[in-house]
């Protein structure tokens, strides 16, 4: 709002206020400028209050009937109401006055006094007339005051007006900070909200990507559900065969289960009927020269069984022709120089199955120094070259494992022990040589006998049996350099001792395999042995004959067995008790000077291989 536009606005107003109003405007805010422009319309009572104004209407002078004379009163004259712009009254013309005094003369008293009071009467006309205009002025003060009582009460209207607006306009200006604010944030919001578009945009590429293979996966799925329901048909009708055949196979079971016990029964019988003390007898080959030189053993082509010694027979006159002499042998089995490892195995193979059924079986190789024991019962690292230990050792395993399907759960204990000079000596030792701890033979119960300090290895399989035998051979080849080959004048005893357990039949066996390599077993004559050598062949030869008397005495039923009088037989006590199951190799030496030491192994073995030790039968709870 413009100074012009104010003061045309109003009127009635002095150009003082007008302008303080003016100045008033131009401080204000233009919201307040704005506000004012709108609100305030020109006053329309001021217009009318401007009317109010008293009306310039002539003062009517009556000339004075008498020409009064001049006084004073003359000066008498109405001030003008404030504000009034109005001329003042005129007063009577001063050349009808004067030129009445000047007309009369001067003895005219009475002209004189007319004039006087024309004069008094002009001037009460005058008075009378302001007096009619002081009312008037004050009827229009009075109205003033009313109008300005009306225009402040207006006037602090329009400051509590003002006010307000200031205090709007403060809340304005509140409103317009939050306003940029939120434009700021609308802003903001709008980056956002391009980079969701964005992102939407990609989402959407993403979920049409994701709709056409969820209808290629539904496509996929409804063929699969079809192939599952078919399946699912085909499973019943499995689910139906696999409950026939187990039944079938439950039966089976059960079935196998009374076959294997018949089988035990009928093996057991056999073995019986074979003897439980069985004796084979086998010729070392030549190690050089020709196998037929071999002239003073004679193997009948058609008995594997027999076998004789023969010998020419100088005569002692010399009168007569020499004669031949010959020894017959016959053991359970004989066999000759061409024999190869697995044939000789395959016939004790059967013994083996029973350390699994739960007897106890004792294979020792009985024979004079280099006759082929040590070849026979381990044999060589080449797999065809195995002797009676390590394949021993395979039978049982694959044998375990097969029984395992039959509900059987077999663990193995394996020790490896030295007899030489009555002291034992724990072959699978690893601690250092000079800790070396003693070791003594215990019973601890009436079937069972350890021995102290002993390595006892639970094997899980062949393979670790077979690395503890290698273990054994150095132990043993250790000794050897040590001791000047003592290990042919010690016997070495390998025990594995098998115990099995059939949770669903409510069944347990232990029993204990146990092959023996003996010592060579010359006698002290014939070696002409001296000192630590005859100490040997003394303990070798007095533990091989205990061996004997043990024997015999099982074979004789003797209510005592003097198992204790030599180390070897108090450590084989379990396997060669009635219990048991026993074989015997005595191995022959094919060179004809071994003859002598051959018939008296040959002796011993016969001896052995009469007796009939007491019926077997298997460790079962
Ligand atoms: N059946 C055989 N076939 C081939 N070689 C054999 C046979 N038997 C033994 N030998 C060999 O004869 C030699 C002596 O055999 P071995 O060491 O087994 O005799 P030993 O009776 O154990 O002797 P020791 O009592 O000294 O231990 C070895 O070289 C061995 O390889």
């Amino acid at each position: 709002m413009n100074k012009e536009n104010t003061t045309s606005r109003l009127p009635v107003m002095s150009g003082k206020r007008a302008h303080t109003s003016s100045t008033d405007g131009e401080q204000q805010q233009p919201a307040q400028k704005k506000m004012r422009k709108v609100d305030i319309e020109p006053p329309q009572r001021f217009r009318s209050a401007a009317s109010v104004a008293p009306p310039r209407r002539p003062v009517a002078v009556k000339a004075p009937a008498k020409p009064l004379r001049p006084t004073g009163a003359a000066t008498v004259a109405v001030a003008p109401a404030r504000g009034d712009q109005r001329k003042p009254v005129a007063a009577v013309p001063k050349a009808a006055a004067g030129s009445g005094a000047s007309r009369r003369p001067g003895w005219d008293l009475k002209g004189k006094v007319s004039d006087m009071e024309n004069k008094v009467q002009n001037y009460q006309g005058k008075i009378k007339s302001a007096n009619q205009e002081n009312e008037y002025l004050k009827d229009s003060i009075t109205k003033a005051q009313k109008h300005k009582a009306e225009i402040e009460q207006e006037n602090s209207g329009l400051k509590k007006r003002l006010r307000n607006c200031e205090e709007e306009l403060v809340k304005l200006a509140t409103v317009k900070d939050d306003l940029e604010q939120t434009s700021k944030e609308r802003d903001g919001l709008k980056k956002d909200l391009n980079k969701l578009t964005e992102e939407h945009k990609v989402l959407e590429g993403l979920r049409d990507h994701l709709e056409s293979e969820l209808r290629n996966i539904q496509t996929q799925l409804a063929i699969q559900t079809s192939a599952l329901g078919r399946c699912q048909d085909s499973l019943k009708e499995s689910q139906e065969l696999a409950r026939n055949l187990e039944e079938t196979v439950a039966h089976q079971r059960e079935e196998l289960h009374l076959g294997e016990m018949e089988r035990r029964k009928l093996h057991n019988a056999i073995q019986e009927l074979k003897g439980n003390i069985r004796v084979f007898c086998r010729v070392r080959p030549l190690l050089t020269g020709n196998q037929s030189d071999i002239l003073h053993i004679q193997l009948p082509a058609h008995d594997n069984k027999a076998l004789t010694l023969a010998k020419m027979e100088e005569s002692h006159t010399g009168r007569t022709a020499d004669t031949q002499k010959s020894y017959n042998f016959s053991f359970d089995r004989v066999f000759g120089p061409r024999a190869v490892q697995r044939e000789v195995f395959e016939e004790i193979s059967l013994l083996v199955q029973s350390a699994l059924d739960g007897y106890n079986v004792c294979c020792f190789a009985y024979g004079q120094t280099g006759s082929g024991k040590t070849f026979t019962m381990e044999g060589s690292d080449l797999e065809e070259l195995w002797g009676v230990i390590p394949r021993a050792v395979q039978q049982i395993f694959k044998s375990a494992k097969a029984l395992r399907e039959q509900g059987w759960q077999y663990t193995f204990t394996a020790s490896f022990v030295e007899i030489y000079n009555e002291t034992l000596r724990d072959l699978l030792y690893t601690g250092k040589p000079n800790k070396r701890p003693e070791h003594e033979i215990r019973k601890i119960s009436s079937n069972e006998i350890t021995v102290t300090n002993l390595t006892y290895q639970k094997v899980n399989n062949e393979d670790e049996v077979h690395n503890l035998i290698m273990l054994a051979n150095q132990n043993r080849s250790t000794a050897r350099t040590g001791m000047n080959d003592h290990s042919s004048r010690s016997h070495s005893v390998f025990q594995l001792d098998i115990e099995g357990q059939n949770s669903d039949r409510d069944t347990k066996c232990k029993s204990t395999l146990c092959l023996v390599d003996l010592a060579g077993s010359e006698r002290v004559q014939k070696s002409q042995s001296q000192g630590d050598r005859f100490k040997e062949m003394t303990a070798i030869n007095s533990s091989l004959t205990n061996l004997g008397i043990v024997i015999a005495a099982l074979a004789n039923k003797d209510s005592f067995v003097p198992y204790r009088n030599s180390k070897l037989t108090y450590l084989l006590q379990n396997c060669l008790g009635g219990n048991s199951k026993t074989l015997m190799f005595v191995n022959i030496s094919p060179e004809e000077e071994s003859f002598s030491e051959s018939l008296n192994s040959l002796r011993f073995a016969s001896k052995v291989n009469d007796c009939v030790i007491g019926t077997a039968s298997a460790n079962r709870k």
